[in-house]
């Protein structure tokens, strides 16, 4: 993608690989009037290739802005966000839109798909909105990971919101992201439902060597991941390998306000 610069920081030969993404020093801040909030007040983090990480932190501690952030839906107002080896964080309009198409895939809370367009046009979606078309045996890999064989026909609304959400979960691997962030991915679904759309995103994300990034409130969620980070106000404020519910409940509650 020419419009794309290559990161200043290159990998070491012999050390870690480079990370799928890094963010240094990111702040944002917003104004309204003559109150400015301060979203991220500088935000540090390299994640690996392949890794399962969680985000969590209570109400307005900046989970959503640093997905934003690192993902391409927002510009921090200062600081470096590196993808896939592509610093983001001033790449005009245009570009940001085609790195967000290339780089990157989402799975919301509120699913996000198209209502007329059939379960198969919906996770083709983002490659055709890019003049692409999908590779037959990646696609058929992922229909058939997702267990969406038996529904490709059916429209968004024929759908109960587990099966909707691994229709999400197929669009967004479909081009193949180099990470996929999740919002709240199983925010809508009851609890057995959202358990088994959290056990195909960490099995998907783990086949297939896929970086992916939860952003949730939820501790059952985030002790999912491989690696849990604990924001308030505005900054990393704890760095978790495997903890449990307990323990990601115990930390975001001693992070209050
Ligand atoms: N567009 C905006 N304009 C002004 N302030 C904003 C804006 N977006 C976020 N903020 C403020 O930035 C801070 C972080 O918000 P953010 O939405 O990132 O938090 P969060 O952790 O995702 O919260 P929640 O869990 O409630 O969704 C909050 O104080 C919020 O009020």
């Amino acid at each position: 993608m020419p419009s794309l610069h290559p990161a200043t920081e290159p990998s070491v030969a012999g050390h870690a690989p480079a990370p799928a993404i890094a963010l240094s020093d990111v702040r944002k801040s917003y104004r309204s009037g003559l109150e400015t909030a301060h979203a991220l007040r500088g935000v540090t983090l390299r994640l690996a290739p392949g890794s399962f990480t969680a985000v969590v932190g209570q109400s307005g501690s900046g989970k959503s802005t640093l997905l934003h952030c690192a993902a391409g839906l927002d510009r921090p107002t200062s600081g470096s966000v590196v993808v896939g080896g592509h610093e983001i964080s001033e790449l005009s309009d245009d570009a940001l839109t085609r790195f967000r198409r290339r780089q990157v895939g989402f799975v919301f809370q509120a699913y996000n798909l198209v209502g007329h367009l059939s379960v198969l046009e919906n996770v083709e979606l983002p490659l055709v909105l890019d003049d692409r078309r999908a590779e037959p045996e990646w696609l058929a890999h992922l229909v058939h990971r997702t267990g969406l064989e038996p529904l490709l026909d059916r429209l968004p609304g024929e759908l109960s919101g587990g099966q909707a959400q691994r229709v999400a979960l197929a669009r967004a691997l479909v081009t193949r992201p180099t990470v996929v962030f999740a919002d709240e991915p199983t925010g809508a679904l009851d609890a057995s439902t959202g358990a088994a759309v959290l056990d195909l995103l960490r099995t998907t994300a783990r086949d297939l060597g896929q970086t992916v990034v939860v952003v949730t409130h939820d501790s059952r969620v985030a002790a999912a991941a491989e690696r849990v980070l604990v924001l308030a106000d505005g900054l990393v404020v704890d760095d978790l390998d495997a903890p449990t519910p307990g323990q990601v409940t115990g930390r975001i509650l001693e992070t209050g306000r």
